[in-house]
């Protein structure tokens, strides 16, 4: 797990050996302390070079070792080792240089960097703080508001960046060992005195306090109820007024609060859930391991609204050459506008030159007959996109792969449409498409493997976190949506407020609450869906029959508010008030309020008082088992495919882990009884029957998500 062989005469050099990413597993760290301890007892080696196996230094800790009973030596005594020692070591810096990667190259008395390699102590980003002394090494090398960036964020930064703050001594652009042998060589025999960065004095900025109070702030503001953040300043803190003994005795205090907890569990979790989306299968047996993506170098974009301006920005970024069409005029000349403003700001943002001659403009659908690939963006409207898929399966070229940005609408009905309905997927952006993560990718009836693997494929150099899953209405995010959004309106119903609701969610970690989400994206979106469903019955009628339909209860308010053409932010009315239409910053409005007493009034509702509980159980717990019902159905291959589309979707607090991992924390057995207490409360509301799936996880023992694949499997194969 870690080689030791000299080079060069007199160069220890030592590989760690655990493929992909060398991570710091027990045996790595076994590896480590006897090579090095070998190195320093032997004469012949003068200096030591330590370097990753196959181009990556060390992605850091072994992350799959926090929930076991770890064994092997510590990390600290280990680095301390290093550090210690009387014979320089040097960080030959490959690929990534990770967390406790990063803490071990802190610990050698140089380091060298490839000038592509990444550098960061991300543990902030896992629940965790950089515990194997980087806390109280960073800040003593780079200084404390430098190190608090880094360390609070988790990001990483680039060799260039790390030259520059003073983390690395030289970057190379040449075989970074064969570099790192040349400078261990250079300074053997050199005093080590100057460069062990545990004895450096930690710089102390002056107001001091006020660093720190403004730090505090700032993360208590963006990390919305993570403590690992909280606990990263007070970690720099101790190393900006304790000595290092006493700083690395509070560092370990505040990883030991941390370790264990809830949100270190879920932000694992989430680590891995996001890379298990990237293994996908279908219930057909398409696989991602076994089917074959087709190059995709030339794409159009049909329809320049909003979502289709970022999407043809995606695709230009991704360097694929793209054909945007738009037939009204207007709309052409303003999306001309808002892409090359896009574009600039993307090229500015990322240091490179913008890519606005990937992108051609037509107002002619023919356009498009020589792409490969074409994604339809425009109104999200079934006889406008059936008509447009007859005409792009007359129009394409073979082969040519079809998807639709519906967010919601049948896509096997709209392959139907064309000649070969196996070329149809769907890839369902967020606003605004090219900066939004996430990417759902519908596979129909009788899309072929080939055509998910390419869109799968596509999303990923995108940079998207792609999820494939099955066709159905709303697909997972807007399905299970519905129920969490329909909860929000009964609870107002009820008695509580926008306000009321929006502060409990927003308690909880969501960015934004249900209502200040609709006046975002606009409440007309949601009124037009249920026009089309039928479920839009104008006026402001009372009695028993206003508030049900198709034999289920019924909120009209968000028609209601529709009718009075309050569409959220755009109207500069909505669930709140604003300042101007377009305006962001959302104010109590007092017409709302006695709207919604008039509304109880109408309707002989009285209003009672809810708390901040029942808010999240009655909205989280009925998104959470429309969610169970898409794993029943087979519309996500797994738990992890919900949460990942959730955290980078949803707005879903990533310290929680996503929805059905924070129904497993909670317990499963307590969301059932929960849910059949609502549904006993509400009998006419449907989304509040307790799902069989659930039901029959709590039954066999709620086994932990990693286990619930076998029971779907189970119960599949009973159907
Ligand atoms: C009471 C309790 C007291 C508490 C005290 C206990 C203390 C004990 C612990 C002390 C810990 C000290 C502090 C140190 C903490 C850490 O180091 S935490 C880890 C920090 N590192 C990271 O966050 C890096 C994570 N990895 C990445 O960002 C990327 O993987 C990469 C390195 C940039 C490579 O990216 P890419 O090439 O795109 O590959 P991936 O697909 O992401 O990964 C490939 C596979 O490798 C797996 N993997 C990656 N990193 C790790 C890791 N650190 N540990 C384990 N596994 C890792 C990844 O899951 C992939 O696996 P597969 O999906 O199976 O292919």
């Amino acid at each position: 797990m870690a080689q030791l062989s000299i080079v060069s005469g007199s160069v220890g050099l030592i590989t760690l050996q655990n493929p992909p990413v060398n991570a710091l597993s027990a045996a790595v760290r076994q590896g480590i302390v006897d090579t090095v301890e070998k190195a320093l007892s032997d004469p012949k080696v003068k200096s030591v070079v330590i370097r990753g196996q196959n181009g990556v230094f060390c992605g850091g800790a072994d992350i799959k070792e926090f929930g076991t009973k770890m064994t092997g030596p510590h990390l600290i005594p280990m680095i301390h080792a290093i550090e210690a020692g009387n014979k320089p070591m040097v960080a030959a810096i490959e690929g990534s240089a990770l967390g406790g990667g990063l803490e071990l190259a802190l610990g050698c008395h140089y380091r060298v960097a490839h000038s592509k390699a990444r550098l960061g102590l991300p543990e902030v980003t896992l629940g965790l703080l950089p515990a194997a002394a980087g806390s109280q090494r960073l800040p003593r090398l780079i200084g404390v508001p430098a190190a608090l960036n880094l360390i609070t964020t988790g990001r990483h930064v680039t060799a260039a960046e790390a030259l520059q703050l003073g983390i690395v001594d030289q970057v190379t652009d040449h075989d970074t060992v064969d570099t790192a042998v040349k400078f261990a060589l250079n300074v053997a025999g050199q005093s080590l005195d100057a460069r062990r960065i545990s004895t450096f004095p930690c710089p102390r900025p002056a107001e001091l306090d006020a660093l720190f109070e403004d730090a505090m702030q700032k993360v208590r503001k963006s990390a919305r109820g993570a403590i690992a953040p909280v606990a990263c300043v007070q970690a720099v803190r101790a190393a900006a007024t304790l000595p290092y003994a006493e700083g690395l005795e509070r560092e370990r205090e505040l990883m030991a609060t941390l370790f264990n907890s809830g949100q270190a569990r879920a932000l694992q979790y989430c680590f891995f859930a996001q890379r298990a989306v990237g293994r996908w299968s279908t219930p057909s047996g398409a696989r991602w391991d076994t089917s074959k993506p087709v190059p995709v170098p030339k794409a159009a974009v049909i329809g320049l609204g909003t979502m289709g301006r970022g999407i043809a920005v995606a695709l230009a970024q991704t360097g694929l050459s793209v054909v945007a069409v738009e037939t009204q005029e207007k709309q052409m000349m303003e999306a001309k506008q808002a892409v090359s403003g896009m574009l600039e700001r993307g090229a500015k943002r990322r240091g490179v030159a913008p890519v606005s001659d990937k992108i051609s403009y037509s107002g002619n659908i023919r356009a498009v007959a020589d792409v490969d690939l074409v994604i339809e963006a425009v109104f999200e409207d079934m006889a406008v996109k059936e008509k447009l898929f007859q005409q792009l399966s007359a129009i394409c070229k073979p082969g040519a792969l079809l998807c639709t940005n519906t967010s919601a609408l049948d896509v096997d009905h709209l392959a139907s449409q064309t000649r070969n309905p196996e070329l149809v997927v769907g890839m369902h952006f967020f606003a605004p498409a090219h900066v939004m993560k996430l990417l759902e990718v519908v596979y129909g009836r009788r899309s072929s493997t080939q055509a998910v693997a390419t869109a799968m494929q596509l999303g990923k150099k995108m940079g998207k976190v792609s999820v494939a899953v099955g066709n159905c209405r709303g697909f997972v995010g807007n399905r299970m949506l519905k129920p969490y959004i329909e909860q929000a309106f009964y609870l107002l119903e009820e008695g509580a407020t926008p306000e009321l609701v929006d502060r409990a969610l927003e308690e909880f970690g969501f960015s934004m609450g249900v209502f200040r989400m609709s006046d975002l994206s606009g409440l007309d979106v949601g009124w037009r869906v249920r026009k089309g469903d039928g479920l839009v019955e104008p006026g402001l009628a009372s009695g028993p029959s206003a508030r049900v339909r198709q034999g289920r209860r019924y909120s009209p308010l968000g028609d209601l508010l529709c009718e009075q053409g309050r569409f959220g932010q755009k109207t500069g009315r909505g669930w709140y008030q604003y300042e101007k239409p377009g305006g962001r910053v959302a104010r109590s409005d007092p017409w709302l309020h006695s709207f919604l007493e008039g509304y109880r009034a109408r309707h002989g509702l009285v209003a009672r008082r809810i708390d901040h509980e029942e808010v999240l159980e009655r909205c989280l717990y009925a998104l959470i088992n429309e969610g169970f019902h898409i794993l029943e159905d087979g519309i996500a291959a797994g738990p992890e495919d919900i949460d990942v589309i959730y955290v980078f979707g949803y707005g879903w607090p990533r310290h929680r882990g996503g929805p059905m991992f924070y129904a497993g924390m909670v317990g499963l057995a307590k969301v059932l009884e929960r849910l059949e207490h609502y549904h006993q409360a509400h009998p006419d509301v449907p989304h509040l029957q307790p799902c069989s799936l659930l039901r029959r996880l709590v039954a066999s023992g709620s086994p932990p998500i990693h286990k619930w694949r076998e029971v779907i499997r189970k119960l599949h194969s009973h159907l």
